[in-house]
């Protein structure tokens, strides 16, 4: 059993077998393990180390590029593993069969040759037949980006609705890909007019898949009312929920705000589980929630499985976004948290936009041209730090409405964050209950 926390274990199965559905191993769920390559470990395994790719489109800039592949690395932490080489390749769009063109594919197999790397990593999702052909050619696990944050889930989930929606949602990363697997089996072992001597052996591996989807689907529907109930049972309380990119400091927030003991940590995922507090400032009760972060190309079929912990989100009747402002794609960052809030269909709530970690951020110095006009991009392509103020400025008037700006950590601006919250918590409540007022 790949170590908890520590090791990558890649692939379904790395809580599984102790996770949600007090599943003993069975010789099919071996048979699941060995279909993606994952390792069973007695002894705590050797650090892993992972070569990261990526094929970024054109217009990209290279600022964004290297954040982009930073934050893969940082994902790779997360999961355990270390991250000893960077390959990039600009296409017009990524190579049908291996994802990079035969050049690259070239270095990167010579490298992984060398220094013997347990695993190449992509930064986007791999078609099955491209997984399959990479496998072929690099003879090392290939590891894609759903993968990869479906491995730091599983290592994440702790309670039961969030096990069984990560198993949920890896059954559903694998079930497609399975005939993939076989095919290349296929190849080597069948000759013309042969019988592909995978063919039952997929229907079976198929309809096991499936069983255990269909059991989970029918599970979280009832741990689903389950939660229902327990949110009907909370009364018409006002619910504030806490949302944004993975790491920018919700936890922290939660913690400081509703004294709740909330894991918060530097590495992506730390909150898997969703967590809801009562809280009560100036008088006026709420409900507050700290929720699951979202990343830039989060994985569908994880959003769709872990449909019970965003219906915290959903049901909501104010947001807290949080952002971290001293990351230097934080805007790209807002626009993520956003399209994914259209996505679970949580779009236009009363939001209030939090900016943390104040005290990492450092504005530029604006240069100003003989002309006057301020330049627009830095040399690598990535956009000027505006002082604060002139933020809050720009914030304020796209949001009609005030902004904060804060940092948890230094617990500087809090008395302004939770009196913007309970003004606006309190006019939801004026609405809802204007007897009481
Ligand atoms: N410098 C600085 N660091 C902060 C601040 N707030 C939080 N952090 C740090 O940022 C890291 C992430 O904080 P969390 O509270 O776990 O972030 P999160 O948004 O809950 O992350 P996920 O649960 O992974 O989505 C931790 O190391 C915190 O200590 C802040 O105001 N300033
Ligand atoms: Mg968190």
């Amino acid at each position: 059993m790949a170590k908890q926390g520590k090791s990558a274990g890649w692939a379904p199965g790395s809580t599984r077998h102790h996770g949600a559905s007090d599943h003993t191993p069975t010789r099919r769920d071996t048979k699941i393990n060995r279909l993606l390559g994952t390792k069973t470990h007695d002894t705590a395994p050797e650090a892993e180390t992972a070569v990261l790719v990526s094929v970024p489109p054109r217009r990209q800039s290279e600022a964004q590029t290297s954040e982009y592949l930073d934050e893969l690395a940082f994902l790779i932490e997360t999961a355990g593993a270390t991250a000893t080489k960077r390959f990039v390749q600009r296409l017009e769009k990524p190579d049908i069969r291996t994802y990079v063109g035969e050049g690259k594919l070239e270095e990167i197999k010579a490298f992984v040759e060398h220094e013997g790397s347990s695993m190449v990593v992509f930064d986007d999702d791999l078609t099955p037949s491209q997984l399959r052909n990479l496998e072929a050619e690099l003879k090392v696990k290939i590891v894609d980006r759903s993968l990869l944050i479906l491995d730091i889930f599983a290592l994440r989930a702790k309670s039961a609705t969030a096990r069984t929606q990560v198993e949920l949602a890896q059954y559903q990363y694998l079930l497609p890909r399975l005939t993939g697997l076989w095919t290349h089996l296929d190849k080597q072992r069948g000759g013309v007019g042969m019988k592909g001597p995978g063919e039952t052996e997929i229907e079976t591996d198929r309809r096991i898949v499936r069983d255990r989807i269909a059991f989970l689907k029918e599970k979280l529907e009832d741990l689903d009312k389950q939660a229902h109930t327990q949110r009907k049972s909370r009364g018409g309380l006002v619910r504030v929920a806490l949302v944004g990119y993975t790491n920018v400091g919700k936890s922290t927030l939660m913690n400081l705000l509703g004294k709740a003991d909330v894991f918060a940590e530097n590495k992506l995922f730390a909150t898997v589980d969703a967590t809801t507090r009562k809280i009560v400032l100036d008088q006026i009760p709420f409900l507050l929630s700290d929720t699951v972060g979202f990343i830039r190309k989060l994985p569908t079929k994880l959003i769709e499985s872990f449909k019970s912990t965003l219906d915290e989100i959903r049901e909501a009747d104010l947001l807290l976004h949080v952002v971290d402002i001293s990351h230097p794609g934080f805007e790209e960052q807002i626009q993520v948290v956003n399209d994914t809030l259209v996505d679970i269909g949580a779009a236009d709530k009363p939001t209030l936009l939090v900016f943390n970690k104040i005290d990492q951020y450092q504005a530029d110095d604006v240069q100003e041209d003989p002309f006057g006009e301020v330049k627009d991009a830095e040399d690598d392509g990535s956009a000027p730090r505006p002082p604060l103020a002139q933020l809050q400025a720009t914030y304020m008037a796209k949001m009609h409405d005030p902004v904060v700006f804060v940092s948890a950590q230094q617990r500087t601006n809090i008395e302004e964050l939770r009196e913007l919250i309970v003004k606006r918590v309190s006019a939801i409540h004026q609405q809802r209950y204007p007897q009481q007022w």
